[in-house]
């Protein structure tokens, strides 16, 4: 069996309205990725989504049960803890990205992330070269800007830079948060062609929400579909292949 990279164990969130009222968010959800996976992740509005997602991050802490991390539970360890091994890109291209650093400035910033103050520095001038070669990658032009502010960049560019900068040095994990859905449909796709391509080179780990059924159906391996707060469909390669948009929009039917 294929290494389990991240394990949610009985996963409960309980959120307190103040007024002795509380409601559970995530409900007993269990939940195994393993190497390798590239996990699409569907649910209506208010389905627990991003609950999941910031549990792992470390943003939202479980109220009960436990988050593992290549077997180690990591449940009480703050989100920056995390970032080293986790990478997230979120759906507002201005999270991803300091708006006034260049572009190379912000690579070079993704590229030691995590490491020790005193860990010394390569200059940026000898990383241009590599960094120039992973811009090309995008084919948007954005190799172009080395020395443009981000903030100048289209919202394109920016959440293409901000793929770039959660992939440069191999997380454990990659978390998709709906990352093109404020793009528009063109640039949209080439952003995911794009995505899946630096997932499938660099052998990533990734579980990514989206709204786009077709998004969910034509990539990743694996595809889970949250609702209340819990898991209600998790389909394998074999199924997903299988799986029609018609399926798809069954499930979300039944809700
Ligand atoms: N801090 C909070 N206080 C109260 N309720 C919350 C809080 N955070 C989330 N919720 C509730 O928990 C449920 C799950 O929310 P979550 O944001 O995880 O859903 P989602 O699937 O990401 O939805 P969307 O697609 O709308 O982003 C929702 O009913 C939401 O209202």
């Amino acid at each position: 069996m294929t290494e389990a990279i991240l394990e949610i164990q009985h996963g409960v969130k309980t959120i307190s309205n103040g007024l002795d009222e509380s409601k559970v968010i995530m409900n007993d959800l269990n939940l195994t990725i393993r190497s390798g996976d590239f996990i699409t992740v569907l649910g209506g509005n208010g389905a627990g989504k991003s609950t999941l997602f910031n549990s792992i991050a470390g943003s939202l802490s479980l109220t009960k049960g436990k988050v593992l991390l290549k077997g180690q539970d990591i449940s009480n360890k703050k989100e920056e803890e995390r970032a080293k091994f986790i990478s997230r890109v979120f759906q507002d291209p201005k999270m991803g990205t300091a708006p006034r650093m260049t572009v190379a400035e912000n690579l070079l910033l993704a590229m030691y992330r995590g490491q020790k103050r005193q860990f010394k520095k390569r200059p940026l001038a000898q990383n241009r070269q590599e960094f120039q070669a992973l811009c090309q990658l995008i084919g948007n032009g954005l190799e172009q800007h080395l020395d443009t502010p981000a903030g100048n960049l289209s919202g394109g560019q920016r959440q293409a830079l901000s793929l770039l900068m959660a992939t440069i040095t191999k997380p454990e994990l990659l978390l998709l948060d709906e990352h093109t859905a404020a793009l528009d449909p063109k640039t949209s796709r080439s952003l995911m062609k794009l995505t899946d391509q630096r997932i499938q080179d660099n052998h990533l780990t990734c579980l990514m929400i989206t709204h786009r059924m077709e998004d969910a159906l034509t990539y990743g391996n694996r595809l889970i579909v949250l609702q209340k707060g819990q898991i209600k469909v998790d389909l394998a390669k074999e199924e997903k292949e299988k799986l029609t948009l018609q399926d798809l929009l069954l499930f979300f039917e039944e809700e």
